[in-house]
C-alpha cells in the first residue's frame, strides 16, 4: 500500500439524517479522485444506491468510481428520515471509533465524520460528550484540540463551544483562551501552512467591553493576555469589536479569528460561507473534518440536501493528509 493512496473513513452519523444521502452524492461527485470509504448499515443508504460493499479499506481504491465503497457496520434500527432512533446510537459511535481506529493504525487518511444528533446519542447511548470534538479528543488519548470552521473566505475557532451561553464568561478564562490561540496557531502552521498566522481575537462583550463600559473581561485579562503572546512572536492581536471584524476588508487583517462562544464564530463563517465551509478539528494527531452542517432532519430523505460541505471535507482532508505526509 503506498501512503498516498490511503483512502478516507467516513463515519456514517445519524442514520435518520442527511449523512447517507449526502455520502452517496459526494461519491458520484468526486468518484475515484478523493478514494474514501462509508462505515455504516448499508441498509441505511437511500434505495437503489450503487454501493459495494468492502472488507478492508484499502479494497475502496478498487471500488468502481461510480459506486460507494462501503465498510459495513450492523445497526439495530432502521433509517427512518427525520426520526433518531435511539437503538442506533450504540452504532453511530460505534463508527466513529473504527474510523479512528482505522486511521490510527495507518489503514486511512483521515477521518471525516458525518452529522451526528447530539441528543439521540445521549439519549441513546449515554453518549458523555458534547460533540464529536472532544470524543475524538478522547479517542486520541486527550489531544489538546480546538473546534475550527474553515472556508476560503473565513477561518473562525469558537474558545468555548458546546455550553450555554450563560456560562460563557466563566468558562472563558486566561487558561482557557491561551491554550486556544496556540493550539490555533500550531494548526494554521502545520495544516494550513502558514507559516506566521496572524489571529485575531474577538471580544466577548459589546464594542469589546466599550473601555469598561461594557464588561471589564477585556481591560482586566483579554487584553494582557493578547500583549503577552504577542511579546512571545505571535501575531495576534485583539480584543476587536465582534460586529466589525467579519466584513470583507476586516477579513483581509487576519488568517483565523479567535471567538469567544459558538455562535460569535459560527453565524459569520455560516452565513459568509454555509455551502462550502468545513468543520476541522486543530490539534488531533490524524485529520479529522466534517461538514459545517447538522443531520437536517426537516429534509432528510428528501433528495435536496446539498453536498457541498461534504464534498468540501473530504477534499480537505485528503489535502490536509497530502501535506503531512510530505
Ligand atoms: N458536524 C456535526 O456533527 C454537526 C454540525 C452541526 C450540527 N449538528 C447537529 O445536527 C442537529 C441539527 O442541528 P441544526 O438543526 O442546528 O443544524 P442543521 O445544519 O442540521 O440544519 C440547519 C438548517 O440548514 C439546513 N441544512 C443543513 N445542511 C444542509 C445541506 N447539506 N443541504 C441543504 N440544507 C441544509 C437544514 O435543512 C436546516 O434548515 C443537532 O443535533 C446538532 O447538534 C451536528
Ligand atoms: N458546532 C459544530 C458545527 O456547527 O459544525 C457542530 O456542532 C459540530 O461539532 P462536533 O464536530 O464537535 O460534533
Amino acid at each position: 500500500m503506498l501512503p498516498d493512496r490511503l483512502p478516507i473513513a467516513v463515519s456514517c452519523g445519524e442514520p435518520a439524517g442527511i449523512g447517507a444521502e449526502l455520502a452517496v452524492k459526494a461519491r458520484a461527485a468526486l468518484g475515484a479522485a478523493v478514494p474514501f470509504f462509508w462505515i455504516g448499515d448499508p441498509a441505511h443508504l437511500p434505495p437503489g444506491s450503487r454501493m459495494a460493499e468492502i472488507a478492508r479499506p484499502e479494497d475502496a481504491l478498487t471500488v468502481p468510481s461510480n459506486r460507494l465503497p462501503v465498510l459495513p457496520l450492523s445497526f439495530a434500527g432502521k433509517a427512518v428520515p427525520g426520526c433518531p432512533d435511539p437503538a442506533n446510537a450504540p452504532g453511530v459511535v460505534a463508527a466513529i471509533e473504527q474510523a479512528v481506529r482505522l486511521v490510527q493504525r495507518g489503514q486511512a487518511a483521515a477521518v471525516c465524520t458525518l452529522p451526528i444528533h447530539k441528543k439521540a446519542l445521549q439519549d441513546g447511548a449515554g453518549f458523555g460528550f458534547p460533540g464529536h470534538t472532544e470524543f475524538l479528543a478522547h479517542l486520541a488519548g486527550g489531544a489538546d484540540v480546538v473546534m475550527c470552521l474553515a472556508s476560503d473566505l473565513l477561518r473562525v475557532v469558537p474558545a468555548t463551544i458546546h455550553i450555554p451561553l450563560s456560562q460563557v464568561p466563566a468558562a472563558l478564562t486566561p487558561a482557557v483562551l491561551d491554550r486556544v490561540i496556540r493550539v490555533t496557531h500550531a494548526g494554521m502552521v502545520r495544516d494550513f501552512g502558514i507559516a506566521a498566522p496572524r489571529i485575531a481575537v474577538a471580544g466577548l462583550n459589546p464594542h469589546a467591553g466599550e473601555g469598561g463600559n461594557m464588561g471589564r473581561e477585556e481591560l482586566d485579562w483579554i487584553a494582557p493576555l493578547i500583549g503577552r503572546l504577542a511579546a512571545e512572536g505571535l501575531a495576534v492581536f485583539g480584543p476587536l469589536p465582534a460586529d466589525t471584524m467579519f466584513h470583507a476588508r476586516a477579513r483581509d487583517a487576519y488568517d483565523v479569528a479567535v471567538c469567544a462562544y459558538h455562535d460569535q464564530a459560527l453565524i459569520p463563517i455560516k452565513t459568509l460561507a454555509f455551502d462550502d465551509g468545513v468543520n476541522v478539528t486543530l490539534g488531533l494527531p490524524f485529520i479529522r473534518t466534517s461538514p459545517d452542517h447538522g443531520t437536517a432532519f426537516d429534509i432528510a430523505g428528501k433528495g435536496v440536501a446539498r453536498a457541498a460541505s461534504v464534498i468540501a471535507a473530504l477534499r480537505m482532508a485528503a489535502r490536509m493528509a497530502a501535506a503531512r505526509r510530505r
